[in-house]
């Protein structure tokens, strides 16, 4: 499973603590940046995470930054791109098995270490459920076509 992961300023140190506790898990993790505490726009590097991520169906994103909000307003723009903000391990799965989602943000800001791996662990080991769920799914995808 390819994944790919990025922050900004307000998410490093979550970032490397999940790539971190990732490293007993069969991921294969290319992290995009940023790699330094400098003050850091979140917008380009959700830019490049979501267009990675929506060139290879095989592939997620995850990025994080200080609430994980402004990563997923810009994710959500690049077309198949289904990004979610989740702070909790119900939603994590639901988000898979539901919306299919295919990038998890996060907030440093919000939530610690602990809680922030296990959302990443549920979330990758969750399928979509398809059935129902794709053809609410689909109406987004046929949406985004016809713009
Ligand atoms: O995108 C965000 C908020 O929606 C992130 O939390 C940013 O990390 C945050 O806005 C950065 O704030 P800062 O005061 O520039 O550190």
């Amino acid at each position: 499973m390819k994944i790919y992961i990025g922050c900004d300023h307000g998410g490093l140190h979550l970032k490397e603590q999940i790539i971190s506790a990732l490293s007993d898990v069969q991921v294969d993790i290319e992290d995009l940046g940023v790699h330094e505490a400098i003050s850091t726009d979140y917008g380009p590097i959700a830019k490049h995470v979501a267009e990675l991520v929506v060139t290879n169906e095989e592939a997620f994103g995850i990025l994080i930054c200080g609430t994980g909000i402004g990563m997923s307003i810009m994710a959500n723009k690049v077309k198949g791109a289904r990004a979610a903000v989740v702070h909790d391990t119900f939603s994590a799965k639901a988000t898979r098995a539901h919306n299919d989602a295919n990038i998890l943000c996060m907030g440093e800001r919000v939530i610690g270490p602990g809680l922030a791996t296990d959302i990443v662990k549920v979330w990758l080991a969750t399928q979509f459920e398809g059935g129902r769920h794709k053809r609410r799914i689909d109406y987004i995808c046929n949406f985004e076509r016809e713009e």
